[in-house]
């Protein structure tokens, strides 16, 4: 009998099951219907063929990252991992960027430092995930809880590298700061020449998921980039190997779609063996121990005079305002710095 290549690579006969469970389905419980898309409060979710589509959704505010971002997404990958007819997961920005940072318009507005003259509440250790929804993030004036808040929002993004299927980002315009903690994930990132990737928050405070940055770019480049908090190009991104290649703006979702693709011709199967091998070569560099004391220097971080300086700036002037102060003397902090013509 000839191998049967569509069961091999996407929906299975009952039989099959049946073998494995004696015709007791609830050994599949809690295994999510697949469905063809929905939409989110940060994201949508769509399945074209054997393609997962996410796409970050709030394009006003350039697609910061809120609490209900890593949530939205680790769910929405999970989802897809387990819908059968899916071979690869792409994950992209409407408007002019796929993703400008944790929404620090969140912080300012709601004070992510202390209020002055407020009080710690020691000892008292609330939900991060609660303190983010109530958008009350500091709860306790401890370094602790963001620790706990930012490791539970790197498990979230995370979920790219962790997917047992290929996960592509597809990078336009930015990928800045929590932008680039996201797209770092992604097994492959494409991205468009003109785009601008960068952890410009390293000059006050904030600490990225280093060990991705090292991984791709080798500890060098990665801390010639943390050390000054300058962006790349997208075309030095692909030239430094952070993405896998980086056409004209106007060819990004062809190209895009070319690999999806050609991913997805390959039976699943062997793409998810692939992955897992792979993936065991990355995580025996020890890409989740950085990241872990990654998260904890970023909660730390926070309680620096230069962090606490920043938030307080941010929540008095406004965010924007703080940016640009923390920019400014960079150079023109809206572009990448590698192209700035040398003084
Ligand atoms: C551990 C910490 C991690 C972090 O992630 S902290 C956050 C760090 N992020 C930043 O510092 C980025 C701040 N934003 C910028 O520098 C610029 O924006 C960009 C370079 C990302 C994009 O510049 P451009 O292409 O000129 O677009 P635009 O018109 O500035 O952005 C579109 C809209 O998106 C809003 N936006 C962008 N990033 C954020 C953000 N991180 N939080 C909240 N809003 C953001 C903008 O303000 C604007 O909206 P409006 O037209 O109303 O001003």
């Amino acid at each position: 009998m000839s191998p049967d290549y569509e069961n091999h690579s996407g929906t299975r006969p009952a039989a099959w099951r049946d073998d494995l469970t004696g015709g007791d389905d609830s050994l599949f419980a809690g295994r999510p219907e697949p469905v063809n898309e929905y939409t989110g409060r940060t994201l949508t979710y769509e399945v074209t063929g054997r393609i997962a589509r996410i796409t970050f959704n709030r394009p006003e505010r350039g697609n910061a990252i809120t609490a209900d971002t890593p949530i939205e997404l680790a769910a929405a990958v999970e989802r897809a991992d387990l819908d059968p007819r899916v071979h690869v997961i792409v994950v992209s920005g409407r408007g002019k960027g796929f993703c400008g940072g944790y929404d620090l318009s969140i912080f300012a507005e709601n004070g992510f430092a202390p209020a002055e003259g407020a009080q710690p509440t020691a000892g008292t250790v609330l939900d991060p995930v609660v303190q983010a929804r109530n958008h009350n993030p500091w709860g306790t004036w401890d370094p602790m809880v963001d620790y706990a808040m930012m490791s539970r929002f790197n498990r979230g993004f995370a979920s790219l590298l962790h997917a047992n299927k290929p996960t592509v980002a597809k990078v336009h315009g930015f990928a800045i700061a929590g932008g680039t903690d996201i797209a770092l994930f992604a097994d492959q990132i494409v991205c468009a020449e003109d785009a601008r990737f960068g952890y410009p928050p390293t000059r006050t405070w904030g600490i990225p998921a280093a060990g991705m940055w090292a991984h791709r770019v080798g500890d060098q480049r990665a801390k010639r980039m943390l050390f000054t908090g300058d962006s790349l190009s997208g075309k030095q991104a692909a030239e430094w190997g952070l993405a896998i290649e980086a056409p004209p703006a106007d060819e990004l979702d062809a190209r895009t779609e070319e690999l999806l693709e050609r991913i997805s011709r390959v039976p699943i199967n062997q793409l998810v063996m692939a992955k897992l091998a792979l993936n065991s070569a990355l995580l025996n560099q020890g890409v989740l121990n950085s990241g872990m004391i990654s998260t904890v220097f970023d909660g730390i971080s926070r309680h620096t005079r230069e962090g606490y300086a920043f938030q307080l700036r941010s929540a008095t002037t406004g965010f924007r305002e703080a940016v640009r102060e923390r920019d400014e003397p960079f150079g023109d902090w809206k572009r990448a710095q590698f192209e700035q013509p040398k003084d």
